[in-house]
């Protein structure tokens, strides 16, 4: 399937803005093709028919409101610890450091892999036990979080192979030992406020940022707030909003992607707004192992085409972008929590 027509939120049809990948078609060539497009114009696309049930993600959803409307003080048992788990309250998080004035208006809950603490892998960055809010306060919870994980991190694995057909790379290219074999895998619960954003003023739901790592599946409610710009460096940026599709993923590009081709595939600014209504979205990061060097790939360079960037540990990369967003990170403080900002 290709793009069609969407009643957008004033009520008027609008062409759909992205590509809309329909990944249980057993064409794989074409949905390859079609991928590609997408990752060559905007490294932003849709996907649909991907296995996970509307029921469960209905489940996801609600399990998540729940985890949201917890008095602060429950919130806070769980506050962010230094492997990047667990709740970060209002304005912790600043993904535009140079335009905000304050932190994103948004408040979110890291899920990681489960690795238990008696695994040697636990003692690896960004890696071990994750927190977990109290099964009497919100039973069940863990178990829906750990099965969405699961079923999410299938997902992106699919998708992982088809962007290496689309780059001419044999499917199992990325599943090489070292690559993906122990990612640093991250789901994140987000509560956007009901309040309403300026951008002029510098508020944000979350500021302007391309995503870190290979690339984010993010779910949303039927909610409007996310907005893309495709031409980060144009001197005046033009914002063209992405509307939610039920039961479809929203899924973009990282950097680490943009390096390892070269600047071949897109990692596209985006940023959300909030406009008065309350928002909750799901993304999931998929980045590879902390110890994988990214470096260009074999079909993304030529003599004429060199490689752009020198190899990166991901690892550094991603701890990079976490010190420059997250204050709350190293502190791994209980005290002074702000509160909504509307
Ligand atoms: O909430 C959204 O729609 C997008 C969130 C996002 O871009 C992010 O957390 O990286
Ligand atoms: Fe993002």
């Amino acid at each position: 399937m290709a793009r069609f027509w969407i009643l957008s939120a004033g009520m008027g049809w609008e062409r759909q803005l992205l590509e809309c990948i329909d990944i249980s078609s057993p064409d794989v060539k074409s949905l390859a093709l079609q991928l590609r497009k997408a990752c060559l114009e905007t490294g932003f696309f849709y996907v649909i028919n991907h296995g996970i049930g509307e029921a469960f993600m209905e489940e996801v959803f609600n399990q998540t409101r729940k985890f949201f409307e917890l008095p602060l003080e429950e919130k806070t048992k769980v506050l962010q610890d230094k492997r990047n788990r667990g709740y970060t309250p209002y304005s912790e998080e600043k993904l535009d450091p140079v335009k905000q004035i304050a932190g994103d208006s948004k408040e979110g809950y890291y899920i990681g892999r489960e690795i238990p603490e008696t695994d040697p892998r636990a003692n690896e960055p960004y890696q071990g036990p994750n927190q977990w809010p109290s099964p009497e306060l919100l039973p069940g919870w863990r178990q829906t979080m750990e099965k969405y994980f699961q079923e999410v991190e299938n997902l992106s694995r699919r998708l992982i192979k088809l962007i290496a057909i689309s780059l001419d790379l044999d499917k199992t290219f990325f599943d090489k030992p070292g690559m993906f074999d122990h990612p640093m895998a991250l789901l994140r619960l987000l509560h956007y406020p009901a309040g309403v954003t300026n951008p002029e003023k510098g508020e944000f739901g979350a500021g302007a940022h391309s995503d870190y790592g290979m690339l984010t599946l993010l779910a949303t409610d039927s909610v409007p707030g996310l907005q893309i710009c495709k031409e980060k460096d144009a001197k005046k940026q033009v914002w063209e909003d992405v509307q939610p599709i039920k039961g479809a993923f929203i899924v973009n590009l990282g950097d680490m992607l943009e390096r390892w081709t070269n600047n071949l595939y897109r990692s596209t600014l985006h940023r959300v707004l909030n406009h008065g209504e309350e928002r909750y979205s799901i993304p999931f990061f998929m980045e590879p192992n902390f110890d994988c060097i990214v470096e260009c790939l074999p079909t993304c360079c030529s003599p004429s085409n060199p490689p752009k960037y020198p190899p990166i540990k991901s690892g550094d990369h991603l701890t990079y972008r976490y010190q420059i967003t997250h204050k709350g990170l190293d502190a791994n403080a209980k005290e002074s929590v702000p509160q909504p900002v509307h």
